[in-house]
């Protein structure tokens, strides 16, 4: 069994994570967290998400959570928290699934750090579709070229608090490395009067209403014909499983930062 710990547990993801953890035979809901002086803190975690018991009371803080031991921590909070909850699993030798978005570049350098002592899968996205189509979205710039002109467009819920989403920069940057653009190339908003579009722009669109889970799609419109490329979440369920799977795989390794392609035994892309 691996003993696994859900942080911001009465979360869009912590609680779907929570359901798929409990319901998984290999492992096992150890800790949860909530935000300290919520509601939810001193409830069973599962009932406090409106899931039913979980056999586990959620806590204010990631340290208390991981007093009875656990093999794991997986943590969709927010870039920030899951900066602090790399320190804390590296204090204490424990590995971390990180899907948190909005991450900064100093950030990012932190969770990097804390990967020299605990092994670390962080990625934008855990969905195994999105990451297929990450891959294959290089993999057609690659060979269409510079003559396509080609365009992110994503869509979220109205709750969503960065923007870019964290996939469709991703997306951007793996683009910008199959086609040798920088990211001076990425065009994040158009108003007024631009003129032509530059041949190497990379443009990233955000779409924010109701209750989208998540939408990416890749454009490549060329000379008389258009490819898109697009992944519909219609639920979270198969984040939470990607996150699931990579928890499978991260727990017991050495230190080291990885992302959803090396769980995934894909060829990295950036
Ligand atoms: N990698 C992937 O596959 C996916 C990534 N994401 C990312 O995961 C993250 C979470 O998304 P989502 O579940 O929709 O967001 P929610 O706001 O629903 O959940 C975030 C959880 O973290 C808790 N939290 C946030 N900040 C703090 C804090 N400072 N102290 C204590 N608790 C805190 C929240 O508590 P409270 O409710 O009290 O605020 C909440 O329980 C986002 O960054 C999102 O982009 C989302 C889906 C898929
Ligand atoms: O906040 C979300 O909801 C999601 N965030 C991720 C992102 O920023 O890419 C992934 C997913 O599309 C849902």
């Amino acid at each position: 069994m691996i003993r696994t710990v859900i942080t911001g547990s009465t979360g869009r993801m912590g609680s779907t994570l929570l359901r798929l953890t409990h319901e998984a035979g290999d492992l096992r809901v150890v800790g949860a967290t909530a935000r300290p002086g919520s509601a939810a803190v001193g409830q069973d975690a599962g009932v406090a998400a409106r899931l039913g018991p979980v056999g586990v009371l959620a806590v204010d803080s990631l340290e208390r959570a991981l007093d009875a031991g656990a093999d794991v921590v997986i943590d969709f909070t927010s870039a920030e928290l899951s900066v602090a909850h790399a320190k804390v699993c590296a204090a204490r030798g424990v590995a971390l699934v990180v899907g948190s978005t909005g991450f900064s570049p100093e950030a990012s350098a932190a969770l990097a750090e804390s990967a020299k002592a605990v092994p670390i899968v962080a990625a934008p996205n855990m969905s195994v579709g999105v990451n297929l189509v990450i891959r294959m979205a290089a993999e057609l710039a690659r060979v269409l070229g510079p003559g396509f002109d080609v365009e992110v467009l994503e869509a979220h819920h109205r709750m969503k608090k960065d923007a870019p989403s964290g996939t469709a920069l991703r997306l951007a940057d793996v683009l910008a490395e199959a086609l040798g653009r920088t990211q001076e190339d990425l065009a994040f908003a158009r108003h007024g009067q631009i003129g032509a579009r530059p041949a190497r722009e990379i443009g990233v669109q955000t779409l924010r209403g109701g209750d989208v889970v998540g939408e990416h799609t890749v454009y490549f419109f060329g000379e008389g014909e258009r490819i898109e490329l697009t992944h519909r979440a219609t639920n979270r369920d198969q984040f939470a499983a990607g996150a699931l799977r990579a928890a499978r795989w991260v727990a017991g390794r050495a230190p080291g930062l990885h992302d959803m392609a090396d769980v995934l035994g894909l060829q990295r892309t950036s």
